[in-house]
């Protein structure tokens, strides 16, 4: 369960921007939709802990990350978020297998101990990236760089993924698969998913609720667990070819692009 209920603004001198959302989700998936600029990445680095509201609460699981009113605000190391940004911000100076064990480190232990490298090598297995372990992030492709950061955000074995955009970077031919290794990584360990996107079709493929955003506030919210809906969505994530959107995906689909 995630349960978000926070104000904060941001300010540079000249602009300033106002937040206050609050959503409530216990589905597996849940998509944050709307137009750039409307708070969405601000509201999933208030829940990873890289901002601080003024007022309101974060909760995941019963467990309270921030609570104005009670003074919590648990460190971003202790929040058990998995934190995938927008470009997936791989460190270029270290390997894969460096990239994701950097979150077991600290500056003060920069060394993992054998558990840690043996759970940096069981991720490196489950994401098919052990040929290029000690490759740079620059010589991979955007799949590769991807299922990295994944990978990373997984190693600190979190309650929560937040997810900014994770098919933004890629080409549009392989987003159809990536979609499903998300999807099957999520299910495999067993964590909910927080996910902005633009795109209507990641919404329909992966969330079970969306929530729309607009001027720095949640203005809608959408069901999607109908099963007709999920299950044409399956089918055009297994290549059996283009389905005949059901109703409750006109009117999703309508529902989300008029926002
Ligand atoms: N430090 C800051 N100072 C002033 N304004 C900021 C600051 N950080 C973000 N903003 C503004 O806050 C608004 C919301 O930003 P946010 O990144 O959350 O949008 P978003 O919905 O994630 O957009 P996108 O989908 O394009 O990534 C934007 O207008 C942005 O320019």
């Amino acid at each position: 369960m995630i349960d978000v209920d926070i104000q904060l603004s941001v300010a540079d001198g000249r602009r300033r921007f106002d937040l206050a959302v609050r959503f409530a989700s216990d589905v597996p998936f849940a998509a944050l939709y709307g137009p750039s600029g409307a708070g969405k990445t601000l509201s999933l680095q208030a829940i990873a802990g890289l901002l601080r509201p003024t007022r309101g609460h974060i909760r995941i699981d019963g467990r309270t990350l921030f609570d104005s009113a009670a003074g919590i605000d648990v460190p971003t190391p202790q929040r058990r978020v998995g934190y995938l940004p927008q470009n997936y911000a791989l460190f270029p100076h270290l390997s894969v297998r460096q990239n994701i064990g950097f979150g077991l480190t600290s500056w003060r232990k920069r060394r993992l101990s054998p558990d840690e490298q043996a759970q940096v090598q069981s991720l490196l297995d489950s994401f098919g990236l052990n040929a290029m372990a000690d490759s740079r992030p620059s010589s991979l492709s955007g799949g590769q760089q991807q299922r990295v950061a994944l990978a990373r955000a997984l190693a600190c074995a979190p309650q929560v993924l937040l997810l900014d955009e994770p098919f933004a970077a890629l080409h549009p031919s392989l987003r159809l698969s990536l979609r499903e290794e998300l999807a099957q990584a999520r299910r495999q360990w067993g964590i909910p998913a927080l996910m902005i996107t633009h795109d209507v079709e990641d919404v329909l493929a992966l969330a079970d609720v969306a929530f729309v955003f607009d001027q720095g506030q949640v203005v809608q919210q959408i069901g999607l667990m109908d099963a007709s809906c999920r299950s044409l969505a399956r089918q055009d994530l297994g290549g059996t070819g283009p389905a005949e959107p059901t109703a409750l995906q006109h009117k999703v689909r309508s529902l989300l692009l008029n926002k």
